[in-house]
């Protein structure tokens, strides 16, 4: 069994105009102390589906399929037991530190409500586990008595991570964690998550536009394009060799790992993504593909065996296979 198992997960935000149709069909499998990243442009669901993980949609979302972790199903969970789920078996580090932080409240505070709300410690004892977390994320204990203002963006994002990794749960699920950061920063916070997944047995969900950031961290890859996973398999091969000419493109507008220029613009990406209410038929990204072929705009899309331990949604790979 899986540490983590998604069967056929689709999130529907129902909006004035209609159903804004944001995952489709996502099956995935996550195994205990592995990281899976998952790439896409801005709009193609990613954070819909990290947060449906948890169950932290808004209510004008609907999610269908099947979330199970550690073989317990997330979806059908009572409200006590999700509860007692989330931080202590699986925590989210959410985009930009300073939304996930309380400003009026010291930072040592906020490290330790987890682990005093679950019974995890008491005072006492939740002190000295917070002085080990700021050290575990590299920030002295005396920063304890700070407020977020008083950090850095670099520093509140290690607080987040310091957070999540407080009741030691078995999944950690990144969403960005360091997009609002400058470069060297930025390199730091991605060295400290690898170490920390690398040296515990924790599992990785790591969400980012940028594949090179991903490639760098995760084992797994997956690729996502309106709403649906186009390309998955073992990262360096997804990046250096992608199937799907989606991933290629974006693989090749991020080059590599932190390069500034290569940030501003995903070149070789002509086109927006998708209004996900007028998605266009087939393969979705048809309009926008170097290689498309007559069969795209009407083709029954699946994910297609392209080599060992990975799959991809593209007419190319289905004629190859
Ligand atoms: N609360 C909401 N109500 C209606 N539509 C939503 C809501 N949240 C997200 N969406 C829509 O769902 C789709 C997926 O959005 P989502 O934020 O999951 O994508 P993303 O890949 O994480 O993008 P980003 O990188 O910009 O966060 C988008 O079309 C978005 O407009």
């Amino acid at each position: 069994m899986s540490l983590l198992e998604l069967d056929d997960v689709s999130v529907t935000y129902r909006i004035a105009s209609g159903e804004v149709p944001a995952v489709r069909g996502v099956s995935l499998r996550l195994e205990a102390g592995a990281a899976l990243g998952i790439a896409g442009e801005s709009g193609s669901g990613k954070s819909t589906l990290a947060m449906s993980l948890l169950r932290l949609l808004p209510g004008d979302a609907r999610v269908t399929g099947k979330i199970r972790l550690a073989g317990e199903d997330l979806l059908t969970m009572k409200w006590g037991r999700l509860r007692a789920v989330r931080w202590a078996e699986a925590s989210i580090v959410f985009q930009g530190a300073q939304h996930g932080l309380n400003p009026v409240r010291r930072i040592g505070e906020q490290i330790a409500e987890p682990l005093l709300v679950h019974g995890l410690a008491k005072p006492e004892g939740a002190r000295k586990r917070v002085a080990e977390l700021l050290d575990q994320v590299g920030l002295p204990s005396w920063r304890a008595r700070s407020y977020p203002h008083e950090l850095s963006g670099g520093q509140r994002q290690r607080v987040m991570i310091a957070m999540a990794l407080a009741c030691e749960p078995r999944l950690i699920v990144a969403d960005e964690p360091t997009t609002a950061l400058d470069v060297m920063v930025q390199a730091q916070v991605l060295t400290l998550i690898k170490d920390l997944v690398a040296s515990r047995d924790i599992s990785l969900i790591m969400i980012s536009h940028d594949l090179s950031v991903l490639a760098d961290v995760c084992g797994q890859l997956a690729v996502m394009y309106a709403g649906r996973i186009v390309e998955y398999g073992p990262s360096h091969e997804v990046f250096h060799d992608a199937r799907h000419p989606y991933s290629k493109a974006l693989a090749a507008a991020f080059p590599t790992v932190g390069d500034p220029v290569s940030r501003m613009a995903p070149k070789g990406l002509g086109g927006d993504p998708p209004d996900p209410m007028q998605l266009p038929g087939g393969c979705a990204f048809h309009p926008r593909c170097p290689v498309a072929v007559d069969a795209c705009p009407t083709l029954a899309v699946d994910l297609w065996p392209a080599g060992d331990r990975r799959t991809a949604a593209c007419v190319h790979v289905k004629e190859a296979s």
